[in-house]
């Protein structure tokens, strides 16, 4: 991309569909006269006086406690400088969206028209009491010093300024790490710090209570190397200085371990680096624009560990890590403030979760085949969701060893669950989906085991104990693809149907699945070549219980996966005819669509089987469903057949699963909106009820929906989930990603428990 179309891409964002980045959304309801004599007078004056008795009680009553203000007066906005406040405010919406989207905390930017630090501290005193928690933004070193420590003593809400505090964590957590990857002791580094303001002075202090060597440091500030026989230096700089007798970055840089660079873009050249100790660590962390650009280090040296604080290039060293998690822990024990232990805290969490097995979807959101603790991987990446349930607790910990938490944890389980619950409902569902899977992991067979994706899945199942996968394929290509992603496990049986291995297994399908289909048409030798290939084999190894499910369709088109699955496998007993759901993550909670995939246009018995069977997957997820039928038309408004249908299969649900909360016909829009729904149709079963299962009237209206949804809303989806097979076998879609395959193996599992327990049962 040009830096033309950068350009206009960056200024779009901002402009279009509305100006910034941010906005307010009520969170309760005020549809009504009666909400809103709550929400404002006379209902709103009983809070002010539970307030006004008791200070406290405004955490309890309004958003103080999940609030956050993003202050800046504009003087050090990223690498560029005094820009002023205005010119500063996209950078603290921006922050504004990093607090919500990484940990669910309003996070408020605050712009003030001052330089003066008396001015700048009385405002930010003078608002204190509207937010739980002050994150300082941008303002230049040395006022930012003596703005933050006057606010931490004088306010006793958690107050941090983020380019020194946030930044100190975060590099020092992928130091350590950096330090240990190039061999080396943190004790022994010479560190070259570019720089001397509010970031720079901060993350040094850190790198030395760590264990850096004060001696091994060299700073430099706009003027070069701050040298102890220099006059007039703050007392900041005065920390630093050092009695060596040199100059400038070149100087400084000869058999230099570390490069820390927090000033500004382009000071570094390549000779310099090549001047460097031998791997050498270079953070050049000025945004946008670092001290050397990450390719031209990189194609310099190639035993470099090299960062930068942009997020298009690995090991993104920025305090976006860290802001938002800190703040969370603070906030969630009502920390009076952030103090050293919790920082030192965050710092070990986080270097500690970059050494751990990296979940797929960090890796599929970074579009990165296998990230691993290494020279490209220091650091945890931003989107790992496991942030969210890692730096908080070590943060509220922390707080409330050193007896600065006014509301300590008590349960911490459920305070890992509450920090998982606030990056959605869609994250609750798949946790449990896998949570129940692993309680009892079953053998599963992948057929497409040669399929790089697929392996991936295999491994993910494997590594978590979701399930104990089998691969059939080529020995030789799944060996060599395993080896490629890291998937070292000697105990997964792969096996190849096309080879004269397993003969005696061979033998014993062919007769089974030629004794089934000799009436219809199929010889011996048809047998003997159809056992050959993979989709046969895995449906036989289910069905003589040498696997307990299975994962297919990756590959090859839907159909054509589906009709050795019917043919070999077959519908459960008491169903007529299979049929699919798809569950969608949605804003307004998961939903259950049927049927997605296969009955083009079912009868109205068909469709009550399909809304009943619907119902046993909801119940397995953990969710009662609540279905409506949909049609065009609202109980009875047309006589047309098609209407006419759905109603007749609401009537064989109502008669045969009385239990069940189902109801229609009905359109979408009364069906999913339960306000409309009440109003107009009061008689209902549904009435005031919110709908989380849909079942269409044919297969036009379901496939569509689905589709719609998943590309339109990025909706995430699991499916398709086959109902009314006789053992679990589940059918993926051409060109599934990683992480459906790895949630359809889950369902597959819990499948296979449920038909388990159904047989145990009879
Ligand atoms: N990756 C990340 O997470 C973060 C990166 N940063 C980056 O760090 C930089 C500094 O931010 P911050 O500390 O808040 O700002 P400050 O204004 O407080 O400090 C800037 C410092 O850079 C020094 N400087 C300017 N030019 C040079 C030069 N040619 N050589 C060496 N030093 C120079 C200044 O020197 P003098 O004292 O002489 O004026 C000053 O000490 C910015 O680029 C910012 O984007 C900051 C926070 C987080
Ligand atoms: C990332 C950041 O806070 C800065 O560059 O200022
Ligand atoms: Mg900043």
């Amino acid at each position: 991309m040009s830096e033309q179309s950068r350009r206009r891409e960056a200024l779009d964002y901002h402009a279009k569909p509305q100006p910034g980045k941010i906005k307010i959304v009520p969170t309760k309801k005020y549809a009504t006269q009666r909400d809103l004599a709550l929400a404002y007078s006379p209902g709103v004056a009983e809070p002010c006086l539970e307030i006004e008795k008791n200070k406290e009680n405004v955490y309890k009553y309004t958003t103080k406690g999940n609030l956050v203000a993003i202050i800046s007066n504009g003087t050090a906005v990223l690498g560029l400088g005094d820009i002023g406040p205005e010119a500063s405010k996209p950078v603290m919406e921006g922050k504004g969206l990093l607090f919500k989207i990484f940990a669910d905390i309003d996070g408020i930017d605050i712009e003030v028209d001052t330089k003066d630090v008396d001015r700048f501290i009385d405002t930010v005193k003078a608002i204190a009491p509207t937010f739980g928690g002050i994150n300082l933004e941008d303002i230049k070193a040395p006022e930012a010093f003596e703005i933050e420590r006057r606010l931490k003593e004088e306010l006793d809400i958690p107050v941090m300024h983020d380019d020194q505090h946030g930044t100190a964590i975060i590099s020092a957590a992928a130091l350590l790490n950096a330090v240990e990857i190039a061999g080396k002791k943190i004790e022994d580094v010479k560190i070259v710090v570019s720089g001397a303001g509010a970031a720079a002075v901060s993350c040094t202090r850190l790198y030395i209570a760590l264990g850096a060597s004060h001696e091994n440091v060299v700073m430099l500030d706009s003027k070069g190397v701050i040298r102890k026989d220099r006059e007039g230096l703050s007392a900041e700089k005065l920390e630093f200085a050092t009695h060596r007798k040199i100059d400038t970055l070149e100087e400084a840089m000869k058999n230099a371990d570390v490069f820390i660079g927090l000033s500004i873009a382009n000071i570094v050249t390549p000779d310099m680096l090549r001047a460097m100790a031998k791997n050498a660590i270079v953070f050049a962390m000025a945004n946008p624009d670092p001290e050397i650009a990450y390719d031209l280090a990189v194609s310099t040296r190639d035993d470099i560990i090299m960062a930068t604080g942009r997020s298009d290039h690995p090991n993104q060293v920025n305090n976006v890590l860290g802001f938002p998690f800190i703040f969370r822990g603070a906030l969630d024990v009502r920390a009076t403030k952030i103090n050293e232990e919790m920082k030192l805290a965050a710092v070990k969490a986080l270097a500690e979760l970059a050494r751990e097995p990296v979940p797929e979807q960090v890796n599929i959101a970074y579009g990165e085949t296998k990230l691993t603790f290494g020279k490209d991987y220091i650091i945890p990446k931003p989107f790992d969701p496991r942030l969210i349930h890692t730096i908080p607790p070590a943060v509220a910990q922390a707080a409330m060893d050193t007896g600065v938490a006014k509301k300590p944890v008590t349960d911490w389980e459920s305070y890992e669950e509450e920090l998982m619950d606030r990056l959605g409902s869609d994250n609750k569902l798949v946790r449990l989906l896998h949570d129940r899977a692993r309680r009892n992991p079953k053998r599963i067979v992948f057929p497409e085991g040669e399929q790089l994706d697929v392996l991936k899945a295999a491994q993910y199942v494997n590594d978590e104990g979701i399930a104990k996968p089998i691969l059939l394929g080529n020995k030789e290509i799944i060996k060599e693809l395993m080896q490629e992603i890291g998937f070292e496990e000697d105990n997964i049986p792969i096996i190849d149907p096309k080879t004269d291995e397993h003969e005696e297994k061979k033998k014993r399908y062919t007769l089974q699945y030629w004794e089934a289909r000799k009436r219809k048409g199929v010889t011996l030798y048809d047998a003997e070549r159809k056992i050959r290939e993979r989709n046969y084999f895995a449906a036989m190894m289910v069905n003589e219980g040498d696997a307990d499910g299975l994962i297919s369709g990756y590959s090859r088109a839907y159909p054509s996966v589906v009709r050795p699955m019917m043919e070999l496998i077959g519908k459960a007993n008491n169903v007529s005819k299979i049929a699919t759901l798809n569950l969608m993550m949605t804003g307004r909670g998961p939903m259950f669509l049927a049927d997605t995939s296969i009955n083009i246009d079912p009868t109205a018995r068909e469709l009550a089987k399909i809304a009943q069977m619907t119902a046993v997957v909801a119940n397995m997820f953990g969710i009662e469903p609540v279905i409506a039928m949909l049609s065009y038309a609202n109980f009875g408004s047309s006589k047309d057949e098609k209407a006419a249908k759905v109603g007749e299969a609401v009537r064989y649900l109502h008669k045969f699963y009385p239990e069940l909360k189902v109801d229609g016909e009905l359109q979408s829009d009364f069906a999913l909106n339960a306000e409309l729904h009440q109003n107009k149709f009061p008689f209902s079963k549904l009435a005031g009820k919110k709908v989380n299962t849909l079942i269409f009237p044919n297969l036009d209206s379901a496939n569509i929906t689905y589709k719609l949804m998943k590309e339109m809303f990025k909706a995430e989806s699991i499916g398709p989930i086959m109902l009314g097979m006789n053992k679990p076998v589940h059918i993926l879609q051409l060109g599934a990603s990683v992480e459906e395959i790895i949630n359809m193996t889950a369902v597959a599992v819990v499948d296979a428990q449920e038909k388990e327990k159904a047989e145990k049962e009879i």
